[in-house]
């Protein structure tokens, strides 16, 4: 029995726990001296976009034939090459949509329409005067195979389940005669609760029922219909079936993942590397409950890896709106690649490292003589460069209570020219701070513009400036001469320096008020001042012709207040 630990003071749950049985007491899971957490993806599999049929069938609204040609029309310029169209004895609306594909010659020569239907021979003929015409097509014929499904839905034991299955491969071989552009697949759904030899037998029956080939071969397509284990258990499934299915090399070994324990991608990942070749799945996990396994999150989590994801997803936005006018579904601002938030970072200490690791990558562009674009990733935080999901840098930082110095800086200097000197951030994140944690809301680059206009930009009160004009006398002699107000009091000063700043010094210092200047910079668009007065230190900037000038009394006038 194990004790729980001293320093875990957790609590039983009151929920009704013991009612679940764990997936070793429903399936058995051959042991193998697996491969899979070995192995590496080199290259990636066969993607199968099911959002036409899986998809679609979860929809409260499904796709009428305008949308569903929209969504297949991206499927083709994503790059799918292989693409279940639809369920076509389902409905007119899907029947419809097939022919309207076989009648428009709207499928190009390098692309597969795939077509669902279950195993009954009347639903088996109408899939096939759904396809008529199409010079390629695969049927996909289905049927669940485990315990629970064999008894409580079809009431058949495995023999029947076998013999329904072969009577409608015979049907379906009788129906596509020998037209060499039909192929045939298979899915013992809710595989992933069979008895691996009963998967087996049906996949194996099947090969050689269709008298599968290296030119002509079977999909077994082996589906965690509804999740039901870690994704190690899925791998070791595969692995079993990559392994002993027969006739091997007449078999495109499929998966359909589905998401209800959330682990679809990692199901699909690994059993990628237990053996898989072709991957069933919806663009932004649209399907049944929780969805189908996301294939834009699997084909970018091998693009991260550097490895060709075989499609092109460089515009994401475009595929996304297109996604959700078709499913009428939004997809989540968190999610993977695609969601609103996934490149922005609204931490400071993620916003200063992005920010460094932005300017380095730029750095080491340069210096390499790479384009940007082109040059290898790695900046903190972001997986991939955002620009190549065709995302700008705009949002990868936004600045909020949380954001530290370095994210405000990133905002000025990328949204304003404003290139904020090193001491000088610390000084305005702390402005941004209290009006963000004031307002409790974001503060936009706009409002952040506004509000170090605000603080830095005006010349203030306590001292002023009225005219003013510098000179340079003689080599490294500047006289300031200009009518100053402190106070009360207005006078004409002037001073004299070694520039024109330490001249504006020395008049201040004629009207009565000591400056230190500690710091100055200037760049093309702002200058930038620290100064000391009576004690008391402060920032101040200008713009403009006189920025230096301005920076000085901005200063001033902030440490008088
Ligand atoms: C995991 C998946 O995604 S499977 C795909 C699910 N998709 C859909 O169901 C969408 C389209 N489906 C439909 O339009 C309808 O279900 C149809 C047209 C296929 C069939 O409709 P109906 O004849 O009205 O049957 P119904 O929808 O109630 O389906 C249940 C019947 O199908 C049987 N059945 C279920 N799966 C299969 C199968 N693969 N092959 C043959 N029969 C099956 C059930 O045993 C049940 O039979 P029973 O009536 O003798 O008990
Ligand atoms: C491939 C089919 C049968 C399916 O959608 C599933 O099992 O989830
Ligand atoms: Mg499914």
């Amino acid at each position: 029995m194990t004790t729980t630990p001293v320093w875990n003071p957790q609590r039983p749950s009151p929920m009704p726990y013991h009612r679940y049985r764990p997936f070793q007491d429903r399936v058995s899971v051959p042991v193998t001296d697996r491969a899979w957490p070995a192995a590496r993806i080199e290259r990636a599999p066969l993607w199968v976009p099911v959002d036409l049929r899986d998809g679609n069938q979860a929809l409260a609204e499904p796709m009428d034939t305008p949308r569903k040609r929209r969504f297949f029309d991206l499927l083709v310029a994503v790059g799918f090459k292989e693409i279940e169209v639809g369920y076509p004895s389902a409905s007119r609306t899907d029947f419809d949509f097939v022919r309207h594909l076989a009648d428009g010659g709207v499928v190009p020569d390098d692309v597969t329409p795939v077509v669902f239907t279950p195993a009954r021979a009347d639903l088996i003929d109408r899939t096939f005067d759904a396809i008529e015409g199409l010079s390629r097509a695969v049927v996909h014929l289905y049927i669940a195979t485990s315990p629970v499904w064999r008894e409580v839905v079809l009431g058949r034991g495995r023999a029947e389940v076998w013999r329904t299955v072969r009577g409608a491969a015979e049907h379906m071989a009788r129906r596509a005669g020998d037209a060499p552009g039909v192929r045939f697949q298979f899915s013992p759904e809710t595989f992933n609760l069979t008895e691996p030899d009963f998967v087996l037998e049906l996949c194996d029956g099947l090969t050689q029922l269709w008298d599968a080939s290296p030119d002509r071969p079977v999909t077994h397509n082996l589906p965690a219909t509804v999740e039901i284990a870690t994704p190690n258990v899925y791998a070791d499934q595969i692995e079993y079936a990559h392994r002993n299915l027969a006739r091997r090399d007449s078999v495109i070994l499929s998966v359909h993942p589905h998401n209800d324990r959330g682990t679809g991608v990692a199901c699909a990942e690994l059993a990628v590397l237990a053996g898989a070749q072709r991957v069933e799945g919806c663009l932004f996990g649209n399907g049944e409950r929780t969805g189908n396994v996301d294939l834009v999150t699997l084909a970018l989590n091998l693009y991260a890896q550097g490895v060709d994801p075989m499609v092109d997803l460089g515009d994401i936005d475009a595929v996304r709106d297109t996604v959700e006018h078709c499913n009428r579904l939004p997809v989540h601002p968190r999610h993977p690649y695609a969601g609103d938030l996934v490149h922005t970072a609204f931490s400071g200490t993620h916003q200063d490292a992005i920010g460094k690791g932005l300017a380095e990558h730029a750095r080491r562009a340069r210096e390499s003589g790479v384009a940007e674009a082109q040059a290898p990733w790695s900046v903190p935080y972001l997986p991939i460069d955002p620009a190549d999901v065709g995302r700008s840098y705009e949002a990868v930082i936004r600045v909020n209570s949380q954001s530290g110095k370095g994210g405000v800086a990133y905002l000025l200097r990328t949204h304003h020219g404003i290139d904020l000197p090193a001491r000088m951030r610390a000084d305005f994140a702390r402005v941004v701070q209290e009006a963000t944690d004031d307002s409790g809301r974001e503060a936009t680059p706009k409002e952040l513009y506004e509000l170090f206009r605000a603080t830095y930009l005006t010349d203030g009160a306590a001292v002023r400036l009225h005219d003013w004009s510098a000179r340079e006398e003689a080599p490294g002699v500047h006289r300031f001469v200009c009518t100053l107000e402190a106070g009360d009091r207005v006078g004409d000063h002037e001073g004299t320096g070694a520039g024109p700043l330490t001249a504006f010094v020395d008049a201040l210092a004629g009207a009565g008020v000591a400056v230190e200047v500690l710091d100055f910079t200037e760049d093309g668009t702002a200058a930038f001042a620290e100064c000391r007065v009576g004690g008391v230190t402060a920032w101040g900037a200008g713009t403009g012709p006189s920025a230096a000038v301005h920076a000085v009394l901005s200063a001033v006038n902030r440490a008088v207040r």
